[in-house]
C-alpha cells in the first residue's frame, strides 16, 4: 500500500485521533504513537547538556502539514511553530501543487564554506600566487584535520582567495560536510588551517569562522499549479486567480518593503521544518536574507509567472543549510522523532523538504492576499487561540471562536463575553 499523505478531514479531529490516522496510514508504527505525543524522553537532564543555565522546559506545537509530493513521493511535513494558520496554509498550498504533480526540487552538495580572514598582507598578488601554487597541499592539510568527514565521503573541495582591501585578503575553504551543517566541523578547519595559510601569504591571522550565507548550498524548489485548481466559489475564474498571485509576486519585485513580508510569508514554511527538525534556523534566515539582496536591492525568494498554457509556475531558490547529523538530531528525542516522522534520508532530503513547505507558505499567503484577504482565513484559525486565552476548553475553542470569526471580532474581552454567554445558556438547558 502506498503511503499518502492526503488524510481528508485530519484537522478537525483532536491530536489522539490524528495520532491514530498516522498509524492507520502507516506513517507512525503502533509502539511508536506513544512517543508522538507530549515530550517523550525530553527531560530536565537533557535539556541541561544541550544549553546553559537551564531552569526548565519550553514547549511548542508539533503539527505536520499534509499533501505534500515531493519529486514524486508523498511525504508528510513536521513544522513546529507557534503561529496559527501556517500549517493548514502550507497543507492547502500543497494540494494545490499537487494537482500540478507536486514539487520538484534540486540540491546544490552539502557545501560549507569556512573563511579565514588575512590581515596586514605585504602583497596581495604574491600572497594570492603563494596560496594558489600550494592549493593541492593546502586541500589534504585541511582534509587531514578532519577524517571523519573524509571517510563518509565529505571533505574539502575548494580554495578560494578573495580580495577585501589593499592589505587583506580572506581565504574561503569550501568543505562537503554531508548531512551535518558543518558549522563546528569547519570552524574547527579555519582555526587548524590559518596558521598555514598566514603563513604562505606573510600575514597576520584574523578571523577564523564559517560563512552563513551558504551560497553553494542552495536549494531550487518548483512547483506548478493549473490555473483550474485554483478556483473557488467566490472566485470562480482560475484565471484571475493566478494573475492575482503573479500581481502579488510583481510587487514584491518592486518594492523591497513587500519582498522582506513576502519573505516572511516563505519563512514561515521554511523555519517552521527546520525548528521541528533541529536545526539551526538562526544560520538559515541569516543566509536567506543575505542571498535576497545580492543584486544591490532585498529580493524575493520565491519567483512565480504563468506558463504558455495557463499553468501558474512558482519557484523557491535560497541557501539552504539543513543538518539531520550532530547537532540536536544527536541529543533530542523530538528531533528524532520529526525526522523519523518525516522518513528524512539525510541534509539534502531535509532541505528539499523545508524549501518546499517554504514555496507552498508563500503561495498560500500570495492567493489569500490577492483574493479575500489575509484576515479571514489567518484570523479564522488565531480567533482558536483568542478562545482559549479567554478560558475556553474543549469543544468550547470551536464555538467561541467560530462566533468570533463570523464577527469578525477577536478580541479577548468579547471571547469572555461569548463563552460566559455559552456557559449560562448550557447551564440554562440542563437545569
Ligand atoms: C487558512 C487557509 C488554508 C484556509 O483556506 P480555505 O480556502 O478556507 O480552506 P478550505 O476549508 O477550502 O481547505 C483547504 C485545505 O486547507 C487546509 N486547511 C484548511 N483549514 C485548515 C485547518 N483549520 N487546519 C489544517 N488545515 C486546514 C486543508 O489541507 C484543506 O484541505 P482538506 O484537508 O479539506 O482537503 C487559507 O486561508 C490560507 O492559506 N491563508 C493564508 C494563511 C497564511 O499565510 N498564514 C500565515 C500568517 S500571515 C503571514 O505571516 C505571512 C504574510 C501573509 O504576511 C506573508 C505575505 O504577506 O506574503
Ligand atoms: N555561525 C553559525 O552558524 C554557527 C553555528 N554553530 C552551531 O554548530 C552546530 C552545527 O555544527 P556541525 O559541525 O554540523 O555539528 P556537530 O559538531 O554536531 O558535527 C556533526 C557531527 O555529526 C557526525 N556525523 C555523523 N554522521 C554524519 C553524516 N552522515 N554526515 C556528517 N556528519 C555526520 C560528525 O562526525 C560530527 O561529529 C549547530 O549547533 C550550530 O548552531 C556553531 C558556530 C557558529
Amino acid at each position: 500500500m502506498i503511503r499518502t499523505s492526503r488524510l481528508s478531514g485530519f484537522y478537525r479531529q483532536s491530536p489522539e485521533r490524528r495520532r491514530a490516522r498516522l498509524v492507520e496510514a502507516r506513517w507512525v508504527a503502533p509502539e511508536e504513537v506513544e512517543s508522538l505525543a507530549g515530550l517523550a524522553g525530553f527531560d530536565e537532564a537533557c535539556a541541561d547538556a544541550m544549553v546553559e543555565n537551564v531552569v526548565g522546559i519550553h514547549g511548542l506545537p508539533l503539527g505536520v502539514a499534509l499533501n505534500f509530493l515531493v519529486d514524486g513521493r508523498e511525504r508528510l511535513v513536521p513544522m513546529a511553530v507557534e503561529e496559527p494558520s501556517i500549517i493548514a496554509a502550507a497543507s492547502y498550498a500543497a494540494r494545490l501543487c499537487a494537482e500540478g504533480g507536486g514539487f520538484t526540487v534540486e540540491a546544490d552538495p552539502p557545501i560549507t564554506t569556512a573563511q579565514v580572514e588575512l590581515l596586514d598582507v605585504p602583497s596581495l598578488e604574491a600572497a594570492r600566487a603563494a596560496l594558489h601554487a600550494h592549493t593541492a597541499f593546502l586541500l589534504a592539510e585541511a582534509d587531514a584535520l578532519i577524517p571523519a568527514m573524509c571517510e563518509r565521503g565529505g571533505g574539502t573541495r575548494e580554495i578560494e582567495v578573495r580580495v577585501l582591501d589593499a592589505t587583506t585578503l580572506v581565504v574561503h575553504l569550501h568543505i562537503d560536510t554531508r548531512d551535518a551543517m558543518g558549522a563546528n566541523c569547519v570552524n574547527s578547519v579555519a582555526e587548524g588551517m590559518a596558521p598555514r595559510l598566514a603563513a604562505l601569504a606573510g600575514a597576520r591571522p584574523g578571523l577564523r569562522i564559517l560563512t552563513n550565507l551558504a551560497d553553494r548550498r542552495k536549494v531550487r524548489v518548483r512547483a506548478r499549479v493549473p490555473a483550474s485548481a485554483l478556483v473557488s466559489e467566490a472566485f470562480p475564474e482560475g484565471g484571475v486567480v493566478r494573475d492575482g498571485i503573479l500581481a502579488a509576486h510583481r510587487f514584491a519585485e518592486l518594492d523591497p518593503y513587500r519582498a522582506v513580508t513576502h519573505n516572511k510569508g516563505v519563512m514561515n514554511g521554511v523555519d517552521a521544518v527546520l525548528v521541528a527538525c533541529g536545526n539551526d534556523w538562526r544560520a538559515v534566515e541569516a543566509g536567506a536574507h543575505a542571498w535576497a539582496a545580492r543584486s544591490g536591492s532585498y529580493r524575493p525568494l520565491t519567483s512565480w509567472r504563468a506558463a504558455e498554457d495557463g499553468t501558474l509556475e512558482g519557484e523557491l531558490f535560497m541557501p539552504l543549510a539543513t543538518s539531520t547529523a550532530g547537532g540536536a538530531a544527536r541529543t533530542h528525542p523530538g528531533v528524532k522523532r520529526a525526522l523519523k516522522l518525516a522518513r528524512v534520508s539525510g541534509a539534502l532530503d531535509l532541505a528539499a523538504l523545508a524549501g518546499a513547505a517554504g514555496l507552498a507558505t508563500n503561495l498560500a499567503a500570495l492567493k489569500a492576499l490577492s483574493t479575500e484577504g489575509i484576515q479571514k482565513g489567518h484570523m479564522a484559525l488565531h480567533a482558536r487561540r483568542v478562545a482559549a486565552e479567554a478560558g475556553a476548553r474543549g469543544e468550547l475553542i470551536e464555538v467561541v471562536a467560530e462566533r468570533l470569526s463570523h464577527e469578525r471580532v477577536y478580541r479577548p474581552e468579547r471571547a469572555r463575553e461569548i463563552l460566559d454567554a455559552e456557559l449560562a445558556r448550557r447551564k440554562g438547558a440542563r437545569g
